[in-house]
């Protein structure tokens, strides 16, 4: 079952304030980024406020609420703090993420399954403070089945995995894991939910994750910020955004032949 309306690209952004904190100072600036994705025909900014504040801080989030037009994805783990600061700023949406201190980036998806009942107030929090919000899961059915069972309206699909297996040189671990995440996009989308998906996508790896007709939106953002180091911020999104558009297009294609 396909869903209506354009494939979706959020911009992550943390990996500008990585930069910025290497020194403690105010550049680069995170909102300076986002402003020029928005420039570069993103659809949405999405910034992940962690509990240990290693790049995106506080005031990112507030500047970022008051000085962008574009839709802002508040990446959170489901604590009481940062539940505040998401009552706080109201963005647009909330995508709730597990968080471990001793992480390089997120390991996997947030385990709904096992945590359903300590998710549930924070979900219906935000949903009663009308901010959309969205699961970061492992592309798994149990996982699936409980984030609908929970309330939540969209589901963001762990495309580490594939992409980890992929950059390996592993074609066939990444051939399996790319079937789970299209079964999983399926499924999220049979039980009315909309899907995303992220991590670790590149332009080698995007085509076949944007293809999926189930798949609404994309957060893509370590690969974006490296890759402006070389092409600029600017290209490097107009060549994703190309990418996912060919790839939509070529599967629509495929599926009308
Ligand atoms: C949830 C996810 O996959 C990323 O958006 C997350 O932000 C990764 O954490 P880092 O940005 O700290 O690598
Ligand atoms: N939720 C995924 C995201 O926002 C960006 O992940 P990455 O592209 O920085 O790995």
């Amino acid at each position: 079952m396909t869903q209506a309306g354009k494939l979706r690209l959020g911009v992550n952004i943390d990996h500008v304030a990585t930069i910025r904190n290497a020194r403690g100072g105010a550049h680069p600036d995170p909102v300076r980024a986002a402003r020029a994705a928005a420039a570069a025909g993103a659809d949405g900014i999405t910034a992940h406020l962690r509990e240990d504040r290693r790049h995106i801080g506080d005031e990112d989030i507030t500047r970022l609420t008051r000085e962008i037009d574009l839709p802002l994805n508040l990446e959170m783990a489901a604590t009481e703090e940062m539940l505040e600061i998401a009552l706080r700023h109201r963005p647009h949406a909330s995508c709730l993420v597990p968080e471990k201190r001793e992480e390089r980036t997120t390991e996997g998806g947030l385990d709904v399954a096992a945590e359903h009942r300590q998710l549930r107030p924070y979900i219906s929090e935000l949903k009663k403070a009308g901010i959309r919000v969205s699961l970061f899961i492992d592309p798994d059915p149990v996982q699936i089945a409980v984030a609908k069972a929970l309330g939540a309206p969209v589901i963001e699909l762990h495309t580490g995995a594939y992409c980890e297996a992929w950059n390996a040189g592993e074609k066939e671990r990444a051939k399996a894991e790319l079937a789970r995440i299209a079964a999983a996009a399926e499924e999220g989308a049979r039980q009315g939910l909309e899907v995303h998906a992220g991590h670790g996508l590149a332009f080698d790896t995007v085509g076949p994750v944007a293809a999926l007709p189930q798949v609404m939106e994309l957060n893509i953002g370590h690969f974006l910020i490296g890759e402006a180091i070389f092409s600029g911020l600017d290209s490097a999104i107009k060549r994703m955004r190309a990418l996912m558009d060919e790839a939509r297009a070529g599967a629509a294609g495929a599926r009308i032949a």
